[in-house]
Formats: structure tokens, sequence, C-alpha cells
């Protein structure tokens, strides 16, 4: 049994992340956490989740004390919390030994260049940085299981890392195109004006600027043009990714390359027939469609995950399954 405390757990992705480690029979919740201030302190976490009355926990707040508890008791923690917090609260728990999963960017980028232009702040944790696995499951399982410090990918990254990454050796310079739609929880739980409801209607944001773009492409090992869309929906992501592959490159090539997932039971692959958001969300799973021109050589791929699931919550769990050989 291992034992797991969850910080930022009155979030979407904590909220989340808790229900699913609530039902693993070989893992146990120390405790659940929001900030010292926060207002949520003390509620029970089913009054903010009538859908999680199941669970009979509240939130306590972080304080020092809490803190030196959570090394005492637990085996891991999974920080659902913003970037800037989580980079302080991962080095903390991960100095006291526990395993730490981390919902939020600031351990994906191996470069600590990238963090002052990215994220807005100085990487202050370099030697943890340089312990730090990207948990993309299916493609770090081995890393993932030997290390304590895992940066669990952002929701876009996810979506179009798994397309994409089976076609490396069928790239050319050519960069993919990622046009990506994601439902407004992407965004998180706090109010803010762009995601209010009257407000929201598809819209692409973050063009030629979105820090999912220098994440995906630092993982692919191949620059890429992303757009994220806003949709006016509440979960999921739906990307869509159009590349020119190597000349000479065949309908059975890409499908050899996507036989990768043949043994990946989360990962579904289809020809020809592409994948809608309402059949993944709120399951672990990943939907990719494909269809190729030989003629052009030019693929359109599409890749469909929730993002609170495969996109954060669930792709937590599963790493936390890898690092503990459950
Ligand atoms: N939403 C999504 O689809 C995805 C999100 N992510 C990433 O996961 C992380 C969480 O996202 P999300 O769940 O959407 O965010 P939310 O805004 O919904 O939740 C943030 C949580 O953090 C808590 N919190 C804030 N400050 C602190 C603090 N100092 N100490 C402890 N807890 C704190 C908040 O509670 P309170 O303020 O009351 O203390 C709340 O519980 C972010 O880094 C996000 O970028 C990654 C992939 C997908
Ligand atoms: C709709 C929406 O706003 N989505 C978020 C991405 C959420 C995510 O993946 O989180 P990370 O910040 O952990 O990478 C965004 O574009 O910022």
């Amino acid at each position: 049994m291992k034992s797991i405390a969850i910080i930022g757990a009155s979030g979407y992705t904590g909220a989340q992340i808790t229900a699913l480690i609530h039902s693993e029979a070989q893992l146990s919740i120390q405790g659940l956490y929001v900030s010292e201030g926060s207002a949520d302190k003390g509620k029970p976490l089913a009054e903010l989740y009538p859908v999680y009355s199941h669970i009979d926990l509240c939130l306590s707040p972080l304080t020092e004390e809490a803190k030196h508890q959570i090394v005492q008791d637990a085996d891991a923690v999974v920080l659902a919390t913003e970037h800037s917090v989580s980079l302080h609260l991962a080095a903390w728990f991960y100095a006291q030994g526990l395993a730490v999963f981390d919902l939020s960017g600031a351990y994906r980028f191996a470069d600590t260049a990238q963090y002052p232009k990215w994220y807005g702040f100085e990487h202050a944790h370099p030697q943890v940085l340089a312990e730090a696995v990207y948990g993309l499951a299916e493609w770090n399982a081995e890393a993932i299981a030997k290390t304590r410090m895992i940066a669990v990918p952002g929701c876009y990254p996810t979506a179009s890392l798994c397309a994409l990454k089976p076609l490396k050796h069928l790239l050319t310079d050519a960069w993919p195109v990622i046009n990506a739609v994601s439902g407004v929880t992407g965004a998180g739980r706090k109010a803010q004006l762009h995601t209010s409801f009257c407000e929201v209607s598809l819209t692409p944001y973050g063009v030629l600027g979105h820090r999912h773009q220098p994440e995906i492409a630092s993982q692919l090992g191949q620059e890429v043009i992303f757009t994220p869309h806003l949709g006016n929906f509440k979960r999921g992501i739906l990307a869509t990714i159009t590349v020119q592959l190597k000349p000479g490159t065949l309908s059975r090539d890409v499908a050899q390359a996507y036989s990768v997932y043949d043994d990946a039971p989360l990962v579904t692959v289809k020809q020809n027939q592409f994948p809608k958001v309402d059949d993944v969300v709120h399951t672990p799973n990943c939907h990719i469609g494909w269809k190729f021109d030989e003629l052009s050589g030019y693929l359109v791929v599409s890749s469909a995950i929730d993002n609170l699931m495969k996109g954060a919550a669930s792709q937590a769990l599963q790493c936390i399954k890898i690092h503990f050989g459950l």
C-alpha cells in the first residue's frame, strides 16, 4: 500500500486525481491540501464536488506542520498546483525523500533557459530539475520507474505527442502543424473573465506563443506549429495535426509506425476513422485516427483525450503505478 498526499485537491485536476486514487486498492490518500489562506480550507471535498460524495475527506491548509506530517506519513505527493507553486513544493518534498508527481509545467523542460521565457521565472532548483523525467507514460516507463521526480506532461502535449512520436522516423524538416481545441476546464477552476459562460466561444489563443509549443518540440526533437483553441465545452481535447512525411512513405509504413501502440491498452489507433471527444471524456484513453495521401505525402492525424484525465490526472496515476510497480 502506498500513501499519497494530494496538494491542490480542490482544483479540477486535484479533485480528479483524488477520485482516481480513492478507487485504487493499492493506494491510500494521506490527505488533501489547499493553500494556507484558501477559502476552502476545512471544507469536505464533497461540498465542492457533490459527485464525490463517497469520498469522506476534508481539505486541509498546507501549513509547515502539515508538510512535515506528509513527509512522516506519505510515500509520494501529487502537486496539482500552478507552476510557480509546484516549483518550490516539488524541490522541498523531493529533498525530503518523497516521490513527486507534478502536474504543472515547472519541471518539464530540461533546459533552465526556457523557464524565464515561457513561465516567467528563473528555475530555482536546477539540481532537482536535472533528476526530473517527463511522464509521458507510454513512452518513458523505464525512466518513470527509476526516478522520484516526475513531470507529468501538459494536456495539449500529451494529445500531440501520442500522435506524433510514433512518426519520428518518417518526419522531414517540414514542421507538423497542430490545431487543437480544449474544453474550458483546461484553464482551471479559478474565476477568469475569458472562461466565464458568456465569454466562451470557439477561438484560437496563444497563437505562435503558447508554452506548449516548445514543450512539444523539445519532446519530439522537431519544431512544430501549435495553435490552441478554446472550445465551448467542459472537458476534452481534440488535436488535429497535418504533416508531410518523407518522400516514398506508404500507408503501410504509417500503420507500422502506429503498431507501437498494439500493446498499449489506453491508446487506440484507427486508419481512416477519426476520434470524437465524447468517446474519451471521463476516460484515461487516447483515441487516434489517421489518413495518409501517398501521392502528396501528407498525413492528417487526430488525437482525442480528456484534458483532466489522460491530459493530467489519469496520466499521473499511470506514472504512480509505473513508479511503484503496481
Ligand atoms: N486543467 C487542466 O486541464 C490541466 C492542468 N494542468 C496543470 O495542473 C495544475 C493544476 O491545474 P488545475 O487543477 O486546472 O488548477 P485549479 O486552478 O483548478 O486548482 C489549483 C489548486 O491549487 C490550490 N493552490 C493554490 N495555491 C496553493 C498553494 N500555495 N499551496 C497549496 N495549494 C494551492 C488551489 O486551491 P486554493 O487556491 O484554494 O488554495 C487549487 O486547489 C496547473 O499547474 C495546471 O497548469 C496540467 C494539465 C491539464
Ligand atoms: C484551455 C486552457 O486554458 N488550457 C491551458 C492548458 C492546461 C495545461 O495543460 O496545463 P499546463 O499549464 O500544466 O501545461 C492553457 O492553454 O494554458
